[in-house]
């Protein structure tokens, strides 16, 4: 089969994601294949004898001649996916040595029949910037009609997700406030359509704290699994602002109205086993063994019968799909008006003058 560019930097995006360094002679074939498929054969000038590591690389990438850019390509797409499959479950993407983050903000990777859409902005506490949210409705669009059969969300570093970037806020278009309220409410109600319609298993690997929109959209979750570092936190009253992600009803379906009460309305954090006694999170783990017993749980479970698990699925989730879908229309105008107010409009200034913390 032929490799596609997108199959491509889909591998290149698996690269950076690898935990454990596959090695310098794995590392010199990629380097080369990369070389050639992205600028053909290689005719710099050899380097010095004295200049190992350079003349190590120009001599794997001389050592493929006039090998076609395509033929290069897909070779470089079969060894990562050879070495992929050998490897450990994926690894959260790990920041690159100078501070810049691998992968992109958002970082997706399949295997193993698992598709996983990552949070990779560590040095902002992963907040989901609006370029996120579409590329978060790109990916799941994809993961629909892949080969996987779970798709997982994640986080890389510390946090799970702060929660949207409360910095969204502050490019006004020349419709004005108005203008940026009500596109806003138009991405969001597609966004969360985007999880209520996902046709296949949806789990999240709540690696740290949760904030904001990253915990109420775990309602439409059907696995949450969980560290014991892991908080739930939805402070939507001290930002001016009201619940979304369908959480105004699927929080009270789950834990109670007084429960979803206390967080959605007055923002009580919960700890990751507060969560899983009201019904949000299915299982805490230790954080020293959250991903070995997790991604071992996950691949068990893609090895069940698809179809079933999808037939399953789809009669527990059709009777409540409709509501939803209203649910979430009411919660976005509710946002759209909360987004014009005094209340929400000081809540933003006060983070970004740093004096407001959660
Ligand atoms: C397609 C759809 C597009 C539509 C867009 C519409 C948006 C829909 C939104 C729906 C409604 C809103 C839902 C929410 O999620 S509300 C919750 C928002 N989140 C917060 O209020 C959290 C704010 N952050 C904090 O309080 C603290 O940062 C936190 C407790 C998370 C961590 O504190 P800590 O002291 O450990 O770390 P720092 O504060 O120093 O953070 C490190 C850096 O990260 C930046 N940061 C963290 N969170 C956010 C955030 N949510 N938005 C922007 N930036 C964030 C923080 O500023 C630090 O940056 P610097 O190092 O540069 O200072």
């Amino acid at each position: 089969m032929r490799a596609s560019q997108k199959d491509f930097e889909s591998a290149l995006r698996q690269v950076k994601l690898w935990k454990k360094d596959p090695g310098n002679e794995v590392k010199l074939k990629l380097y080369a294949l990369y070389k050639q498929a992205t600028e053909g054969p290689c005719n710099l000038p050899k380097p010095g004898m004295m200049d190992l590591v350079n003349k190590a690389k120009w001599d794997a990438w001389s050592a493929l001649g006039s090998l076609p850019k395509e033929t290069a390509r897909e070779n470089y797409v079969d060894l990562v996916s050879s070495l992929s499959a050998a490897s450990e479950p994926p690894s959260p993407a790990k920041p690159a040595a100078d501070g810049e983050q691998a992968g992109g903000d958002l970082v997706v990777t399949s295997e193993n029949h698992i598709t996983t859409i990552t949070f990779n902005r560590p040095a902002k506490k992963n907040a989901i910037t609006t370029q996120m949210y579409r590329d978060i409705m790109l990916a799941l669009q994809a993961a629909s009609k892949d080969d996987s059969v779970l798709t997982v969300l994640t986080g890389n570093g510390d946090y799970y997700c702060s929660g949207n970037d409360l910095t969204n806020f502050t490019d006004i278009p020349p419709g004005g406030p108005e203008e940026k309220a009500r596109t806003n409410a138009v991405l969001l109600r597609e966004f969360v359509d985007y999880f209520i319609d996902f046709p296949k298993p949806l789990v999240a690997v709540v690696n740290g704290p949760a904030v904001g929109i990253s915990v109420t959209i775990l309602g439409l979750f059907d696995l949450v699994y969980a560290s014991d570092r892991a908080t739930f936190h939805t402070p939507f009253s001290p930002l001016g602002l009201s619940p979304e992600g369908c959480s105004s009803y699927t929080f009270p379906k789950m834990m109670g109205p007084s429960k979803a009460a206390e967080m959605l309305i007055f923002g009580r954090k919960l700890t990751a086993q507060e969560a899983c006694a009201q019904g949000l999170v299915t299982e805490v783990f230790p954080d020293s063994t959250l991903q070995k017993e997790v991604w071992t749980r996950l691949r068990a479970y893609t090895k069940l019968p698809p179809n079933a698990v999808r037939t399953s699925r789809e009669v527990m989730r059709s009777k409540g799909r409709e509501r939803l879908h209203a649910v979430n229309a009411e919660e976005c105008e509710a946002l759209r008006q909360r987004w014009l107010s005094e209340e929400c409009a000081s809540a933003v200034l006060r983070f970004m003058s740093r004096k407001a913390k959660l």
